[in-house]
């Protein structure tokens, strides 16, 4: 969590504001030189920005006042900018602040430039056992402070883990994550039965019973790890009613030559019941998963400061 004496701009007021301190004035559009369309949703815009003042580069999530409003998505707006200010992590892309003209709101984000993690997928085919171990652990040291936090990210998939100019993971998109202490009353999050992720990388819980849950992420997980080994995702049907039968009947299986260690965790993470997966439990059932045998070799103290290994 920031400091509290972080404004708007994310930048540190002094705690006494002394008379000669210039005020700290809002960043606007005119501060950066916008460059490429990094993604486009369905009332939101990324685009890679320069600020001008310190030639620091940017992605900006551009969005669209009247858009938002009309497609009553303000809660998921809020919800989003809420979850990313609540997050401080090098596996989590960072909100530095947000500003707005009479059109648009404007959040001012990390800029991964290595792009999606899906992109080398499809253009090595599958990763090697070094890079599917440092990669599945730097995704799951991001869910791991995502939960410390109260937050469930809900549609963890390989287009959303992008890679920065160090090769390391930036998770992002956070616009249908869950905050849990949003339901300090226990009462069911309406949400929760609304939103339904990415079809291949849904956990059965959110099919059958609408309830996501922490482990849901633990599934997608699973999903992704299977994926960086085969280099496919274990559940995709013809369309998205058979991927969804394929996973709520655990319909899958491994091509041959699919490492053992990795074949063990990934049947420990889909699990039907999500009480069962490995993972759950709390803090115990997380460091149960990073202490399996599958993450042997893995520094979890000093593995964002290491360096990438060589995909290519
Ligand atoms: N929805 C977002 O918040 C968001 N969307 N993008 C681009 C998407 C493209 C499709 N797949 C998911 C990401 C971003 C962000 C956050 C902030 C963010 C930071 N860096 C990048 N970098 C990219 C670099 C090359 C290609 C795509 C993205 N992209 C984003």
């Amino acid at each position: 969590p920031r400091s509290n004496s972080n404004n708007d701009n994310g930048q540190q007021t002094p705690k006494t504001q002394l008379s000669h301190t210039p005020s700290v004035r809002k960043k606007g559009v005119k501060d950066f030189e916008f460059g490429k369309t990094l993604g486009e949703g369905s009332y939101s815009t990324v685009v890679a920005a320069r600020d001008r003042s310190n030639n620091r580069e940017y992605a900006v999530k551009i969005l669209d006042k009247k858009h938002i409003i009309k497609e009553k998505k303000v809660k998921y707006v809020n919800i989003e900018k809420n979850t990313l200010n609540k997050m401080n992590h090098p596996g989590i892309v960072r909100l530095y602040y947000t500003f707005q003209d009479p059109d648009s709101l404007y959040f001012v984000l990390d800029h991964a430039k290595n792009g999606e993690l899906l992109t080398f997928i499809k253009k090595l085919g599958s990763f090697d056992m070094d890079c599917t171990k440092f990669y599945a652990a730097q995704i799951l040291s991001a869910i791991e402070y995502m939960h410390s936090q109260g937050v469930i990210h809900r549609d963890l998939k390989p287009e959303n883990i992008l890679l920065d100019d160090k090769m390391h993971v930036k998770v992002t998109d956070f616009g249908t994550a869950k905050i849990l202490e949003q339901n300090a009353d226990g009462e069911e999050d309406d949400r929760a039965n609304s939103f339904v992720g990415t079809a291949e990388y849904v956990s059965p819980e959110l099919l059958k019973e609408k309830a996501a849950c922490k482990s849901s992420d633990f599934w997608a997980l699973g999903c992704i790890i299977y994926q960086l080994i085969a280099g496919r995702p274990p559940f995709k049907g013809a369309n998205e009613y058979r991927t969804f039968q394929k996973i709520v009947n655990l319909e899958y299986s491994f091509p041959d030559g699919f490492p053992t260690v990795a074949r063990d965790l990934v049947q420990k993470l889909l699990v039907l019941n999500p009480s069962e997966r490995l993972g759950s439990g709390g803090k115990a059932g997380v460091e149960r998963l990073k202490a399996h045998s599958f993450f042997q070799g893995i520094d979890w103290d000093t593995l964002w400061q290491q360096p990438a290994p060589n995909l290519l």
